[in-house]
């Protein structure tokens, strides 16, 4: 569904990086620096590569030999970093909202009721992020982005900044989207428990190469 062959350099940091992505949770596993933020910002397109091509289900995104790069609004993936970066001064509803108010009608693949229901955020809707605990705010920003109905989601360590307790309390959520929505994602943590209970596949990182998990 997602594949991508990549040569991307800032400073001394080199970055060579070919794979095949399928459905379900690939995990993207690798030490500190080893370039996995790096990675899921080139396949968002928040970085431009020097080199390389990546396709989503059959659609070329970049291509640098024609010049072609799909900017990231119009790759239809949705993202969720360390901390979910809600709009302060928006409600819980409308930071749902915000994303799936945006693509066409006929395009949206999951509504506000059931997204809600699924994250056990029903009664924060109308509350502002300030008055949310950690956890619940990373519920809204994945809600968020399901809601964008992407066609991948691109996972930067979501739980990194909650304690164990959250982590824990946040990880079956994770697979709960994985398995009612079936929205494939690449997800980055640098945990193993994480990849153990969520991935259906993993890629390793080390010093912006890949390798494939035995
Ligand atoms: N904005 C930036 N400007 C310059 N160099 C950067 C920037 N962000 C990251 N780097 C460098 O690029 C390399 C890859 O970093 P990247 O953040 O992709 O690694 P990572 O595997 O995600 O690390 P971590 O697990 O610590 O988040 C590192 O050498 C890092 O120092």
């Amino acid at each position: 569904m997602l594949s991508f062959d990549l040569d991307f350099a800032r400073g001394d940091f080199t970055l060579a990086a070919r794979a095949e992505v399928d459905a379900g949770v690939t995990g993207v596993f690798g030490p500190s620096g080893s370039g996995k933020s790096t990675l899921l910002a080139l396949i968002a397109g928040l970085l431009r590569p020097g080199r390389g091509v990546i396709r989503a289900d059959g659609d070329v995104l970049v291509d640098t030999a024609s010049n072609r790069f799909v900017p990231p609004w119009d790759r239809h993936f949705g993202l969720v970093f360390q901390d979910g970066q809600l709009f302060p001064h928006l409600t819980v509803r409308r930071n749902l909202l915000y994303g799936h108010d945006r693509i066409a009608p006929q395009m949206r693949r999951h509504d506000l009721q059931s997204v809600a229901e699924l994250l056990e955020i029903v009664p924060l809707l109308d509350r502002r992020p300030a008055l949310l605990s950690g956890g619940e705010r990373q519920r809204v920003a994945l809600g968020r982005a399901l809601l964008y109905s992407p066609r991948l989601l691109l996972l930067d360590e979501p739980l990194s900044s909650l304690d164990e307790r959250l982590k824990q309390q946040i990880l079956p959520f994770l697979r709960r989207i994985k398995e009612e929505t079936r929205v494939p994602m690449l997800y980055v943590t640098h945990s193993r428990n994480e990849i153990d209970y969520l991935a259906d596949a993993v890629i390793t990182m080390d010093r912006g190469r890949l390798g494939v998990a035995p």
